[in-house]
């Protein structure tokens, strides 16, 4: 077990069977105490299951591991991406907190390449274009998907906008039913310019256009680009500094600023801004991303809870969910530390969750009955951006409840109808879903999941797990074509099966 975890343990056996309902009971002002306000950002950490004195371990482990200062690093442009030796400057995307020339360089890239990105839609919006496509996969989909749909009532309305990302073709056939290629700009998006998806999907949508004028990409891999036949004036760069799904602040935010506008792409760079400040300069008692990262590891290898919930209680947010896993389970699920020897911890929980209320009546039952204690994050927003009320309160009472139910429980007579309660969960409010409030809380969760990853030493910007699956399609290819055979025996009884039906 890794040296630091000792004294947080010690912590947990010290609490013995304190429960959620005896640690609120018991300290009246925790309620207030354990929560945080960040710009638009409401956090309440009371329903976690620690009292104050673990809180205060927590805390001074924060301090001994010297998370602050890993905080400047990444702000600086430390090579914090040891596999790839580089840098992850997302944060230079969005604001000028970065010291040094690494940052400085990087935040002079950003600024030229915004300035594209902004004639580039203006041009899209002198046009007779109504709609545009977004063919990416991973980083270059999930930011720009969720941001497009959780910022819905923010669109300034110029274009529609559709995403294309799986290789099922079925997807881009269904997108492109009912377009008309003479109105629609297709933005091929991806930071490689080498991801199959991508190409195939990207090839489809360029010979639907029938024309390059309206094809535009964003890559860090401008040839490429170029030799997929798109006009250099139309690719946009991003650089590898910047970790795909770290990316929505970048040109690839390019259907965001157009579904938005500009002015609305600069409010979501400036929530995530404040957020940076925040991460960077407030101390560790008081500083929101680090306080949900200790959170998170408390809950991870402190009570042993193998997966984490994030409930939005708001249907815009739907795609959080979807949009986290990548951020979460990609950044952080490693089993080696930076320097290739095996973690003494475990690591990433594995990240679930789904839109509230809809959401209770399907995986509830298991978060109020089931074996497993789930942590979870409600997410809720005080100011709705329509005029109904009445369902505006059901909705937040039901977040309220909800919160309620897991940390308190029922007793029943009946084993059946008994609730055990003691389910820790953490709630964040937005005082309303704005472009300033989520670019605040995607920043939130991004520090987060990097002081999680410098507390287990692992590497929150790589992901070589996805490669050997890559590469073993790329060899049974063939096979599926039905021009080989496979090696692995249940691979080759699986073929049969699919060609005996071909
Ligand atoms: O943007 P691209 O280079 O096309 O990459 C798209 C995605 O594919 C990769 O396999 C990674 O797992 C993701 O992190 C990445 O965002």
């Amino acid at each position: 077990m890794a040296a630091w975890l000792e004294p947080l343990h010690a912590q947990a056996r010290r609490m013995g069977n304190a429960t959620l309902r005896g640690l609120v009971d018991d300290d009246p002002a925790r309620a207030g105490d354990f929560s945080l306000r960040v710009g638009p950002i409401h956090a309440n950490f009371a329903r976690q299951r620690m009292d104050r004195e673990a809180l205060g371990a927590l805390l001074g482990v924060a301090g001994d591991m010297a998370l602050p200062v890993a905080m400047r690093a990444l702000f600086d442009g430390a090579t914090v991406n040891v596999s790839e030796q580089r840098p992850a400057l997302h944060t230079a995307l969005r604001s000028g907190l970065g010291q040094g020339e690494i940052a400085t360089r990087a935040r002079g890239q950003a600024r030229a390449a915004h300035e594209r990105m902004a004639d580039s839609i203006a041009t899209l919006e002198a046009s007779e274009v109504t709609d545009i496509v977004n063919v990416g996969i991973g980083g270059s989909d999930l930011g720009p998907r969720l941001s497009v749909d959780a910022l819905k009532d923010w669109r300034t309305g110029r274009f529609r906008l559709h995403f294309v990302g799986n290789v099922d073709a079925s997807e881009a056939g269904h997108v492109l039913d009912g377009l008309d290629p003479r109105r629609t700009a297709v933005v091929l998006v991806s930071k490689s310019f080498g991801t199959q998806e991508t190409l195939l999907n990207g090839a489809i949508l360029r010979d639907w256009l029938g024309s390059g004028d309206r094809m535009h990409a964003v890559s860090a891999n401008v040839a490429a680009a170029v030799a997929f036949g798109i006009d250099p004036g139309r690719v946009l760069p991003m650089w590898d500094w910047v970790g795909g799904r770290y990316s929505l602040w970048s040109t690839v935010g390019f259907s965001i600023a157009a579904a938005i506008g500009m002015q609305g792409f600069d409010g979501f760079l400036g929530g995530a801004a404040e957020m940076d400040a925040h991460a960077l300069e407030s101390p560790v008692e008081a500083n929101l991303p680090l306080r949900h990262a200790l959170t998170a590891v408390w809950n991870r290898n402190i009570l042993g809870l193998p997966t984490q919930a994030v409930l939005p209680y708001d249907q815009r947010l739907a795609l959080f969910p979807a949009y986290l896993q990548q951020l979460v389970m990609e950044s952080l699920g490693k089993s080696v530390r930076t320097d290739g020897s095996p973690v003494a911890t475990a690591t990433v929980p594995v990240l679930w969750g789904g839109a509230g209320t809809n959401a209770q009546h399907s995986f509830f039952q298991a978060l109020h009955q089931g074996t497993d204690v789930v942590p979870a994050d409600f997410i809720g927003v005080v100011h709705p951006a329509h005029g109904h009320s009445g369902s505006h309160a059901v909705l937040l009472a039901n977040l309220l409840a909800q919160s309620e139910a897991l940390a308190n429980g029922c007793a029943d007579g009946d084993p059946q109808k008994a609730y055990p309660g003691n389910r820790p969960s953490t709630v964040l409010l937005l005082d309303a879903l704005t472009p300033r409030s989520l670019g605040a809380l995607i920043a939130l969760y991004e520090h987060s999941v990097y002081l999680q990853a410098t507390m287990w030493g692992i590497n929150a910007f790589d992901q070589w797990g996805v490669e050997l699956g890559k590469r073993i399609a790329g060899d049974l290819l063939p096979a599926v074509s039905g021009k080989g055979e496979a090696r692995d025996p249940v691979t080759r009884a699986l073929l049969a099966e699919i060609h005996g039906h071909g």
